[in-house]
């Protein structure tokens, strides 16, 4: 039947107005648009022109040499967070390579990243990545600002973003070969409080919708950036805001680069009292942040249904 074929889209949201600042018309406008993608599909692409052509082919350029590192090099990655460690070579998704780059938007972070891959140094890396580690950052930022602004709950933004450090995962996924899986990356949902998400210009990554159709992500410009809820923001905001299950397909003959920013909090996450009500009791307990992702980075929990409700939920 027709009417099975439900054609799923993700809202695109501008947030290229120099002039989007709180209290602007252009502030209420975007918060309205915000807040209704992230509460149907708890995601959405920003179209951020700080993002230009330039900068991100200098992302992807640095990206295809950190990769083509010899393996000895890059299993050296370490993270200290669980789980976002070199991730190379997993029998059931060979097509997925990742890394993960704690304090991202720092030049420390860079810094101390690079040191690891390039011992003699590559000033260039860092040249490229910073930028977009910045901007990344400070999109996830804004998008924060206008949620706790839509909920009535600004009080408790500057204590939040203060808490707050920025992890970036960056992703090589080949091209699957002929009677090879096109399996990139297994359905999950993400573990922080927001993502931003930037390609090369090779889509792949798909969302399940509310009403469990999957559905594609097709970006064609390269100031595109997917913002996505994560797991503690879907706690925190008691339900309104879902961490959507969402997965990578690799369809064509190229490879995919991908760069993932996830912001984590380093306190306890609560949600706010103003977010309770008889109509919306609380769902979740507060929770540390960082302990929940030490309890999903166990085998015996990756496989839950949803692992923020069996560790945090009411
Ligand atoms: O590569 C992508 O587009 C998505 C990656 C992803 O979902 C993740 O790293 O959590
Ligand atoms: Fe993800």
């Amino acid at each position: 039947m027709m009417g099975s074929l439900t054609l799923h889209k993700l809202p695109i949201i501008d947030f290229t107005n120099e002039n989007l600042k709180p209290g602007t018309a252009s502030w209420s406008k975007t918060c309205k648009e915000v807040i209704s993608a992230l509460e149907e599909y708890g995601c959405f692409v920003a179209s951020y022109d700080k993002i230009s052509l330039e900068l991100s082919d200098g992302v992807f350029h640095a990206l295809e040499e950190l990769f083509n590192l010899p393996t000895e090099i890059k299993v050296q990655n370490r993270s200290t967070k669980p789980l976002y460690g070199y991730v190379g070579q997993i029998p059931f998704i060979p097509l997925y390579e990742s890394m993960g780059i704690d304090d991202a938007n720092t030049l420390q972070g860079i810094q101390s990243f690079t040191k690891v891959m390039w011992p003699n140094g590559n000033y260039v890396f860092s040249e490229k990545l910073l930028p977009y580690t910045k901007l990344a950052a400070e999109l996830e930022q804004t998008v924060v600002r206008m949620v706790f602004d839509s909920y009535g709950v600004e009080k408790y933004y500057d204590s939040h973003i203060k808490s707050a450090n920025y992890l970036c995962r960056v992703m090589k996924y080949r091209e699957a070969k002929i009677n090879e899986s096109k399996m990139g990356f297994v359905s999950h949902t993400d573990k922080d409080f927001i993502s931003t998400i930037h390609q090369n210009q090779v889509n792949g990554l798909e969302i399940k919708a509310k009403d469990g159709e999957w559905f594609g992500v097709e970006l064609s410009s390269s100031s595109s950036i997917i913002v996505m809820a994560g797991d503690a923001i879907m706690a925190w905001s008691n339900n309104r805001i879902p961490s959507p299950h969402h997965r990578v397909t690799m369809e064509g003959k190229e490879a995919r680069y991908s760069i993932a920013q996830f912001s984590f909090m380093e306190k306890i996450v609560q949600t706010p009292e103003e977010l309770i009500d008889e109509e919306h009791p609380l769902q979740y307990k507060p929770f540390d942040h960082l302990k929940y992702l030490e309890f999903y980075s166990k085998e015996e929990n990756r496989r839950l249904e949803s692992a923020i409700r069996t560790y945090c939920g009411v």
